[in-house]
């Protein structure tokens, strides 16, 4: 499974910009003959938080227009990254999956708001897991903050999650967590790990990229990138039983005593 992770830096507070940017981001990685192409967090109008009333896609739905269409149009899976959405009990942090055949698959609301960046001043949380399919292979998805907890990854992997995806807007000034976060969680949870995060600036944070790819076994297949772009891994998809296999982890759980 050849992935696509688009590594953009988001123009902050401009859906306008971002959306024409994401159209060229896709159709180039599709014509790289991308199974997935996997964008960042909130890449629609980044942490402009306090603008949300004008800048949240209402019910998603410019988004979901946009990823049928080219997710049909190229037939490329597309894991949306995720945007700000107003729904109707306020915003929320949204990602939207949509398969080859352009069929919006699943949708999920980022389930632990980070303080740090004031989320939870402007967004409500999410209130359920995000498992789906993409050719035939179960994939979880859950967004940046989340990765620091890992019973949420682990509850992704027992629902039968071979890859997990993980878009973010990770600041620099802590991208070593970020690092080993995405190979632990591989390690741990004997799946992919797909981590894609933005680059450049907004006015309270710099992000440097450093958009990860690992192998169930915590082979690193991408990393260090910290410009704009789009940078390519391929799956083995086998290694995650073959790992399974070899070390059982999830037979060896002690559920009687945790
Ligand atoms: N957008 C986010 O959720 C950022 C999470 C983060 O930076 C962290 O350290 O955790």
């Amino acid at each position: 499974m050849k992935i696509a992770c688009v590594q953009m830096d988001i123009a902050f507070g401009n859906p306008e910009r971002n959306f024409e940017a994401i159209e060229t981001y896709i159709e180039e990685a599709a014509n790289a003959k991308a199974d997935v192409v996997v964008l960042p967090e909130m890449w629609n109008a980044g942490y402009a938080l306090d603008k949300l009333d004008v800048l949240a896609d209402k019910d998603g739905s410019r988004t979901k227009e946009l990823f049928s269409r080219l997710a049909g149009a190229y037939e490329v899976n597309i894991v949306g990254g995720s945007v700000a959405t107003k729904k109707r009990d306020g915003f929320y942090n949204t990602m939207y999956v949509a398969s080859r055949t352009g069929e919006i698959v699943t949708e999920y609301d980022k389930a632990h708001l980070f303080k740090l960046m004031a989320e939870h001043h402007f967004l409500n949380a999410g209130q359920k897991m995000n498992i789906f399919e993409l050719d035939g292979v179960t994939c979880g998805g859950i967004i940046c903050y989340d990765l620091r907890f890992p019973e949420w990854i682990r509850a992704h992997t027992l629902h039968g999650a071979h890859i997990m995806f993980i878009p973010a807007e990770w600041p620099a000034a802590r991208i070593d967590h970020w690092q080993l976060l995405l190979q632990a969680r591989a390690i741990e949870n004997q799946c992919f790990v797909v981590g894609v995060n933005r680059t450049g600036d907004d006015p309270n944070n710099k992000f440097n990229g450093h958009t990860m790819v690992v192998a169930p076994w915590g082979e690193v297949l991408l990393s260090k990138q910290t410009g704009e772009g789009i940078f390519y891994a391929e799956l083995d998809l086998k290694q995650v039983e073959a790992v399974r296999k070899m070390i059982p982890v999830f037979q060896d759980r002690r559920t009687d005593l945790y």
